[in-house]
C-alpha cells in the first residue's frame, strides 16, 4: 500500500490526525533507563506500543539517534512499528536536500536502509534535487513550505513573483509549486508549523486537499483549534498533527507510558472536537 493510501485509511480506521515524534533525548528518560544499554530502542518503542492505537503516523526524527550513534536503534525501531503495527505509516524526518546524485542517496537512504514509508526533504536546491524522493511514488515526499520555528520568516516570507505576476511569499509559491507541478505522482505532502495559524490558512487555500504535516503543538506552544480550523481539508481530514516532546516526556517517572498514551489520546480527542 502506497503512503498515501496508508495514510488516508489511518485517518479513517483509528479516527485520528495525530502523528507521534520520535525524537530520544536520553537526559529525559525516566531513571530505570539509567544503566539501559538498548536505553533508546527501548525507550521508543515503549512509547510507540503505547500510542499505536492513537495515531495515524509515527515521525522519527533522525538527527537525535545519528548524534548519538544509535542507527542500528533507529532502523530496529521502524522495523518493529512494521511489524507490530502494521498499517500505521512512518515519516522519517530527515529534512534532506542536495544536488540529484546525492539526493538518490538520501532516497535510498530513507525508503530502502531504513523503509521508512515518508521522508521530509527540503525544497530549497529545487526540482532536481526533490526528483528522486518524488520518483518513489508509492513513498511520501513531505517538503518544507513554513516551518514552525521564530526565525521561519527571514526566508520563507520574501516576496517572490507569482505565477499570476503579483508578488506574494516563497513559501506560497513553494506551495503552489509543489501541489500543481511535483505532484505528479499524487505523493507529496507539505510541512507547515502549529505555531502559524494564519500561514496555514493561506496554504491550504492554495493546496486543495493535499496532506498538511503540521508539527509546533505541545512543547513549542501552538494552538489546536486554530489549526484545525485553518488547515483541515473539505472532508475534514488532510492534517498529520505531530508532536513530540509532549507526549514522549509527558511523565518522567514509572508511569511514562500511561502518560504518553494520556497526552496522545487527548491530543487526537481535542482535534476532533474541532473537525
Ligand atoms: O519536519 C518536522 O517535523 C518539523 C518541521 C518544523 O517546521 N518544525 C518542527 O518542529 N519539526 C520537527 O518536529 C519536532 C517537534 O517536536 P516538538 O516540538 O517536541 O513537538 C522536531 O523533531 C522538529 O525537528
Amino acid at each position: 500500500m502506497s503512503f498515501m493510501q496508508a495514510l488516508r485509511t489511518r485517518w479513517e480506521r483509528a479516527d485520528s490526525l495525530v502523528c507521534v515524534g520520535l525524537d530520544p533525548e536520553p537526559s529525559r528518560f525516566p531513571t530505570r533507563f539509567n544503566d539501559a544499554p538498548d536505553a533508546v530502542f527501548q525507550f521508543c518503542r515503549d512509547i510507540v506500543d503505547a500510542t499505536a492505537g492513537y495515531v495515524c503516523a509515527f515521525k522519527p526524527q533522525i538527527a537525535h539517534f545519528a548524534a548519538l550513534g544509535a542507527e542500528s536503534a533507529l532502523l530496529r525501531l521502524i522495523e518493529h512499528i512494521h511489524q507490530s503495527h502494521p498499517g500505521i505509516p512512518v515519516i522519517l524526518d530527515s529534512k534532506r536536500g542536495d544536488i540529484g546524485s546525492t539526493a538518490a542517496h538520501y532516497a535510498g537512504e530513507a525508503f530502502d536502509r531504513y523503509a521508512a514509508d515518508a521522508v521530509t526533504v527540503n525544497p530549497y536546491l529545487g526540482r532536481d534535487s526533490v526528483q528522486p524522493f518524488l520518483d518513489r511514488a508509492d513513498r511520501g515526499v513531505v517538503i518544507l513550505c513554513r516551518t514552525s520555528n521564530p526565525g521561519a520568516g527571514d526566508l520563507q516570507d520574501l516576496p517572490v513573483a507569482g505565477s499570476d505576476g503579483g508578488r506574494r511569499p516563497l513559501y506560497q509559491h513553494v506551495a503552489e509549486k509543489i501541489a500543481r507541478d511535483w505532484n505528479g505522482n499524487g505523493n507529496c505532502a507539505l510541512v507547515v508549523g502549529a505555531t502559524w495559524p494564519e500561514q496555514l490558512r493561506e496554504v491550504r487555500a492554495i493546496v486543495g486537499g493535499l496532506p498538511l504535516l503540521i508539527p509546533g503543538v505541545g512543547a513549542q506552544g501552538g494552538d489546536v483549534a486554530a489549526v484545525v480550523a485553518n488547515a483541515k481539508s473539505a472532508d475534514g481530514s488532510g492534517m498529520i498533527v505531530s508532536s513530540s516532546r509532549a507526549v514522549l516526556y509527558a511523565s518522567a517517572g514509572d508511569d511514562y507510558t500511561d502518560a504518553a498514551a494520556t497526552a496522545a489520546r487527548a491530543l487526537r480527542d481535542q482535534i476532533n472536537r474541532y473537525r
